[in-house]
């Protein structure tokens, strides 16, 4: 597991006066018909097989913020996810795979402020950070103060990475500074908290829209930028996602600053993680599939890729009673 620790290199840190570039903002173009075409073949690009996408899969486990964000979460569920982020696979399972005793946890636990201390009590030791979500999450309407203060209430409690939601009406009525302001605002609440900004990409109309909401993110200072809630009806696409690196890549060739990348909402397959692996290997590089760079947000994937890896260490798939229920 990695715990991300915060650089003082970011622009915005380097040079706090550093003003908001609005014409690099609205410069931003999106060529949607070679986005789409890209997107559709990415998929095909590599074939991942047998032993290496066992391996693929094994390192999509240490990618993943282990979601639980429901209004019926108890302290039992998130110990309990706490335990599966811990521990993601089963022992005899991983004596098959032949990785027996070695360490494998996932990225992160990714919780509702109400249930950090749980989690930061049920994952002390084991370095795997707590992620709260936060800013009136999902819709991110609440007042503006009450934003800053739940970020400072989570961090207080011992979150060490925080996901803000943006206001999207900011973005829908093209009022870049604004958005600015507001996420450098939640950047400086979060303190020494690495900030994913999410987008909710399937709010803001236009690919063009999530290409300039991630620049204005990026510039804003956030460490990751973040596709969704997992909570509207578009969520993570290869499409949006797309764009979203590109934007992270064009950043990066700007300032030298690494954002990272993290699709979230609706990826519940394995298939869907290599598709996405394979999107950060194509477009940004081997460094951006790990964990300090990449994270996949998910309730459910973690149950499909232990399910694929039993079927290449035994051949078939593991009788249900062995199946996580969820
Ligand atoms: O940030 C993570 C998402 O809320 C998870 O969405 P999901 O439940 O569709 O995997």
């Amino acid at each position: 597991m990695v715990t991300l620790s915060r650089t003082p290199s970011h622009p915005h840190e380097r040079n706090p006066g550093t003003p908001f570039d609005l014409s690099a903002v609205e410069g931003a173009l999106v060529n949607r018909s070679a986005i789409e075409r890209r997107a559709a073949t990415l998929p095909t690009r590599r074939t991942v097989k047998k032993e290496w996408q066992a391996a693929w899969l094994l390192h999509a486990i240490t990618t993943i913020d282990l979601t639980t964000l429901s209004g019926d979460d108890t302290p039992g569920t998130v110990r309990r996810l706490c335990a599966k982020a811990r521990q993601p696979l089963r022992p005899e399972l991983m004596e098959a795979l032949g990785i027996a005793g070695r360490p494998i946890a996932t990225g992160a636990v990714c919780v509702y402020h109400e249930m950090v201390p749980t989690a930061v009590e049920a994952l002390k030791g084991t370095g795997i950070p707590v992620a709260a979500v936060s800013t009136g999450f999902p819709a991110g309407l609440n007042p503006h103060a009450l934003k800053l203060k739940e970020i400072e209430a989570s961090v207080a409690a011992g979150a060490a990475e925080i996901d803000i939601v943006i206001s999207r009406h900011h973005v829908l009525t093209g009022n870049w500074k604004a958005l600015y302001d507001e996420v450098r605002d939640f950047r400086e609440a979060c303190g020494p908290a690495h900030m994913k900004a999410i987008l909710a990409v399937g709010e803001l109309g236009t690919l063009k829209n999530v290409m300039r909401a991630s620049l204005v993110c990026m510039q804003a200072g956030s460490d990751f930028i973040k596709t969704s809630t997992g909570k509207e009806s578009v969520n993570a696409t290869l499409q949006n996602s797309l764009v979203m690196v590109r934007a992270i890549r064009e950043f990066y060739e700007q300032t030298g600053y690494k954002v990272g990348f993290k699709p979230a909402g609706g990826i519940r397959t394995a298939k869907q993680a290599l598709d996405w692996l394979i999107l950060m290997k194509e477009e940004l590089g081997e460094e951006w599939m790990q964990p300090h760079l990449f994270r996949i947000g998910a309730s459910a994937l973690l149950n499909d890729i232990e399910r694929q890896l039993e079927h290449f260490a035994y051949g078939r798939y593991a009788s249900m009673q062995y199946q996580p229920l969820g």
